[in-house]
């Protein structure tokens, strides 16, 4: 039946009254020739825009693809045997460890320099994780079905799966790092391979979809830059730094 729309996002949607969706500016695409109600009467609900409609298909193609990459997602899966190694990549971009590792860095400097870069890296990480949280809270979608909760530490909002906090960190941390550390160019490299790499994996062990992965590389990316707005030092907390160096 040429009259019904074929894609889900515009089911259960009615046509409009002659060219009136047009002149709201509906999408053409999605406007159905119109139909007429048992009594006979046309039923006048609008039909989508067609920023709605291509927003609908971009995520109904997320979905798909996504379920189609997520050849990790439970131990029956294609490539379930891959999966513990998948989730040592899990626990390498994890804010747990890179938290302790800092503290414990922090910790352990000698050098001023070196302090303040790791305090630096701290307030990066503890600012990603409350973005992460806020937009996250915000947003509230669900992760994918086939996504098996058996993370390492998650806080409450981890249920939902926009944007992949491991995809933020890992951006943000990729430039951090290429940024503040000297490292001979094949780290250099190991460094973005290992991001790319983290995000990727997201996606195959099923706990996000891709556009979350997409999403969280711009946001570590531009995270990075807050924190460089922001960069603290003895000139900018001079305060904190005192306390740090008694
Ligand atoms: C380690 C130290 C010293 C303190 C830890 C403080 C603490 C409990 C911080 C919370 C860290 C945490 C649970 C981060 C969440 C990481 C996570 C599961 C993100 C979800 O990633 P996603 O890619 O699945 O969105």
């Amino acid at each position: 039946d040429r009259r019904t729309p074929s894609h889900p996002a515009l089911q259960h949607e009615s046509p409009p009254q002659g060219d009136q969706g047009r002149r709201r500016g509906r999408c053409p695409a999605a406007m159905p020739s119109p139909r007429s109600s048992p009594a006979g009467r046309a039923a006048p609900v609008p039909s989508p825009s067609c920023a709605a409609v291509a927003f609908r298909s971009l995520l109904a193609a997320d979905l798909r693809f996504s379920r189609q990459l997520g050849v990790c997602a439970g131990e029956r899966s294609a490539w379930g045997s891959a999966r513990p190694l998948l989730r040592l990549l899990e626990v390498s971009g994890h804010g747990v460890p890179w938290l302790a590792g800092t503290l414990y860095g922090l910790g352990r400097s000698e050098s001023p320099a070196g302090r303040e870069v790791l305090l630096n890296l701290l307030f990066a990480l503890v600012l990603d994780l409350v973005l992460v949280a806020m937009v996250k809270g915000l947003v509230r979608r669900r992760r994918p079905t086939h996504n098996k909760m058996d993370m390492f530490v998650t806080i409450s909002v981890d249920k939902y799966s926009f944007p992949s906090g491991h995809a933020t960190r890992a951006a943000m941390v990729c430039r951090f790092v290429l940024h503040h550390l000297v490292l001979a160019i094949p780290l250099r490299v190991l460094v973005v391979l290992w991001a790319i790499i983290v995000g990727i994996s997201r996606v195959m062990l099923g706990r996000h979809n891709v556009t979350d992965v997409a999403f969280g590389f711009i946001m570590g990316y531009m995270q990075y830059n807050v924190v460089k707005y922001f960069w603290l030092s003895p000139l900018s907390a001079p305060a904190l730094f005192a306390v740090w160096n008694q």
